[in-house]
């Protein structure tokens, strides 16, 4: 380890590791060196070696501090990406095993010329300085978490259908109900339409299913009720299939939140690192060229390439070959989420999840509305990716310590969650989206740690002096149906088939209730 006084003294610093982690002293020592703008000579060799290490695998590989690899699982290059491949560009790279290279770039070192430091050193000063080791962290922690969800997922019961009669009775006994649907193969036509030829290529919009307009209009109508529609589709899809509708719309995966009456407003956590996205889109321009009926969205928070109008196995070789790419390439430093569909590749920031942002949207409705009694029923509806799938098992209440949520026994109780529970709850505040929403004042979002709103009742966005405690969420335990459509691996407590399924059903909910 560099001290800050060696660090800044040096003008040179040869780091010929065979392998390595993160590399620190690299770090430290382009941490040290603003003033003096000394040169970094790294290993190329430790990096190689571990790229045909993960080549030949393709298993997750994660390096203790002894450097011994352990636990072979799913491929991860950010684990092991050292030093050589963030700082590569600003740094001499040599190959260890070759003496005369190795003294060459010790002479190149000290007699290059100032310019030459200079640029090297401010490339690698703002690598060192962006990518923290807190970010690094945060993205290892969230990938092996991101391990034991799916790990979890594979080993899971299937759920029950949707007991839909139970699911209406319960909506028309209760006050203050939220339903939360998805949209993508929840609220549309099913893809696979039967009768579709294999050649026709369907049209690519996302598009509300044409039978659930009235039933929607119906339910959007009962003050009881507060309907979110909660998608990764971007602003305008949501704003051009349901702007006619009186309901919330969250887009990009909470990230953009709107009452339709109302501007789009962010619930993004602040600081969120977007460099990445050109890069990343410029692969998935490159895979959408080379295969036939894919495409890909880009959002504010995330891209998604789809091949789900592609034919399926090519689609599937294709998306291997993207997942290397980005693997080795742009994003192997970057605090991103890659997230593998049945026919999608997807690549966000890390902590862009429906789960994370439900509770900055609750807090929203809650002093949007001015609510002042709990929200006595939760149906939370859709065909969500697993990263997702945190939205349902943030209504559930404690669960045994698997940790996954059951189709459980009736409680009583009302909703509490432990904190340990709650990675997601210490969350910014809600700010105003950058163009239509600019103006808005910054306001605390609601803290649902124990589901308590301290919240602001005042007639401003900040948290007025006059302040109102009480339980926002009040599900007496089977108040909530979670449900997941077309899936049988879920954390949602019960099931529906398709998106037909879901129209059927909330035409029964409606009629019922009108
Ligand atoms: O967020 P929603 O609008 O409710 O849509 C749910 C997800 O839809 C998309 O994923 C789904 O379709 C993919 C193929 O088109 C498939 O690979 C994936 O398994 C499905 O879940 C979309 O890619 C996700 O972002 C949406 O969250």
């Amino acid at each position: 380890m560099f001290s800050p006084k060696s660090g800044t003294l040096t003008d040179v610093a040869l780091v010929t590791s065979l392998r390595d982690g993160m590399n620190l002293v690299s770090y430290e020592f382009v941490a040290c060196q603003d003033s003096k703008k000394g040169v970094l000579i790294l290993s190329e060799d430790s990096v190689v070696k571990l790229y045909d290490f993960y080549l030949s695998n393709t298993c997750r590989v994660i390096l203790s501090t002894d450097d011994q690899i352990q636990a072979p699982c799913t491929p991860n290059l950010d684990a092991f990406a050292g030093a050589a491949q963030s700082l590569g560009a600003g740094a001499i790279l040599v190959n260890p095993w070759n003496i005369t290279e190795v003294a060459d770039s010790i002479l190149q070192a000290l007699t290059m010329s100032p310019e030459d430091r200079e640029k090297r050193h401010r490339h690698n000063f703002v690598h060192v300085t962006t990518h923290t080791a807190q970010e690094w962290a945060e993205t290892f922690v969230s990938e092996l978490d991101d391990t034991v969800i799916e790990a979890k997922l594979r080993t899971k019961q299937v759920p029950p259908p949707l007991p839909e009669e139970d699911a209406i009775s319960r909506y028309l006994q209760s006050t203050n109900r939220l339903l939360i649907l998805g949209f993508n193969a929840t609220l549309t036509e099913p893809v696979d339409t039967p009768g579709r030829r294999a050649d026709q290529i369907k049209e690519m919009e996302l598009k509300l299913h044409p039978e659930l307009k009235e039933a929607l209009t119906a339910l959007c109508s009962d003050r009881k009720t507060t309907i979110v529609v909660l998608s990764g589709s971007d602003q305008k899809t949501l704003d051009d299939n349901f702007g006619e509708y009186d309901m919330w719309l969250a887009a990009e995966h909470g990230m953009f939140l709107r009452l339709t009456k109302g501007e789009w407003m962010t619930t993004m956590p602040e600081h969120l690192n977007m460099e990445w996205i050109d890069s990343v889109k410029h692969v998935f321009e490159y895979f959408t060229e080379r295969t036939p009926r894919s495409h890909f969205e880009l959002c504010e928070t995330s891209l998604v390439w789809n091949y789900k109008y592609a034919d399926v196995e090519f689609g599937r070789l294709q998306a291997r070959d993207m997942l290397q790419h980005l693997w080795t390439g742009p994003i192997s430093n970057a605090s991103v989420d890659v997230v593998q569909g049945s026919r999608s590749v997807e690549v966000r920031a890390v902590g862009v999840t429906k789960g994370a942002a439900i509770d900055r949207i609750l807090g929203e409705i809650v002093h949007s509305k001015s609510m002042i009694t709990p929200i006595d029923y939760v149906l939370c509806v859709g065909h969500f990716l697993g990263k997702d799938e945190d939205v349902y098992t943030f209504f559930e209440p404690e669960l045994p310590s698997d940790g996954l949520a059951v189709a459980r026994s009736k409680q009583n109780d009302g909703l509490k969650l432990p904190s340990d529970r709650r990675p997601s709850m210490k969350l910014p505040v809600i700010r105003s989206a950058p163009k239509s929403s600019q103006g808005k004042a910054q306001r605390p979002s609601l803290n649902p740690e124990k589901r308590t709103a301290n919240h602001s009742c005042g007639s401003g966005r900040r948290a007025s002096a006059e302040k109102i405690s009480w339980n926002v969420l009040d599900l007496k335990g089977d108040n909530y149906f979670s449900c997941a459509v077309g899936r049988t691996r879920t954390n949602a407590r019960y099931l529906l088939g398709s998106s037909d399924d879901v129209v059927s059903f909330l035409m029964k909910l409606a009629n019922a209730s009108t």
